[in-house]
């Protein structure tokens, strides 16, 4: 787990969220579930209701500088990023306890708009280990290693609106990937 603070100026900042506000975020589901939080998924889509892992619209124009200067934070090349999740949560939304889907390996994650809490969450012996870790807006987190592969995170409702920004690597070969239903 590694972070950055002010990854995104405050006019960079301005400029992203009027970015995905010209995007159509669609309520994510789950399952037949409705999740509060809004989303849309570019470069590969992973489709949670029917497990379908694809490729999608490409990335917008508009978020390349950002990923460039996200993957330099993650010392990987910006080509490796080849996925996109935005998200925004408006006021009672959040994101329950996962980890990230297998079939992505790096995950890096920029907060806009306002602070969130992102917790962890292990299980041990006797219940679970926890921590919390603060997310300030601008700022950049990367999940590698034990955080990313061993340890949920979830984050609390929200009170005012975040938007986040999901860059992430595939974990391998994509054909393969879909052919072993990943
Ligand atoms: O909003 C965030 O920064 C985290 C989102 C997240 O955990 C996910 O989409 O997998
Ligand atoms: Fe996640």
């Amino acid at each position: 787990m590694a972070f950055a603070e002010d990854l995104v100026s405050q006019s960079e900042e301005v400029a992203l969220i009027t970015a995905i506000g010209s995007i159509a975020l669609s309520p994510f589901r789950f399952h037949g579930w409705l999740g509060n939080r809004q989303t849309a998924s570019f470069g590969w889509l992973y489709d949670f209701e029917t497990g379908a892992f694809d490729r999608a619209t490409p990335i917008p124009s508009a978020f390349l500088p950002l990923r460039a200067r996200a993957a330099a934070f993650a010392g990987l090349a910006a080509d490796d990023l080849v996925q996109l999740l935005v998200t925004r949560y408006d006021p009672g939304a959040g994101i329950g306890w996962h980890r990230d889907r297998p079939v992505f390996e790096h995950v890096v994650g920029i907060s806009l708009g306002a602070p969130a809490a992102m917790r962890f969450r292990r299980r041990t012996a006797t219940g679970f280990a926890r921590h919390s870790l603060p997310l300030q807006p601008r700022s950049a987190y990367r999940l590698s290693g034990e955080a990313r592969h061993d340890w949920e995170h979830s984050i609390a409702e929200m009170t005012t609106t975040r938007w986040s920004l999901t860059f992430r690597s595939l974990a391998g070969d994509p054909n393969v990937m879909r052919q072993n239903g990943l």
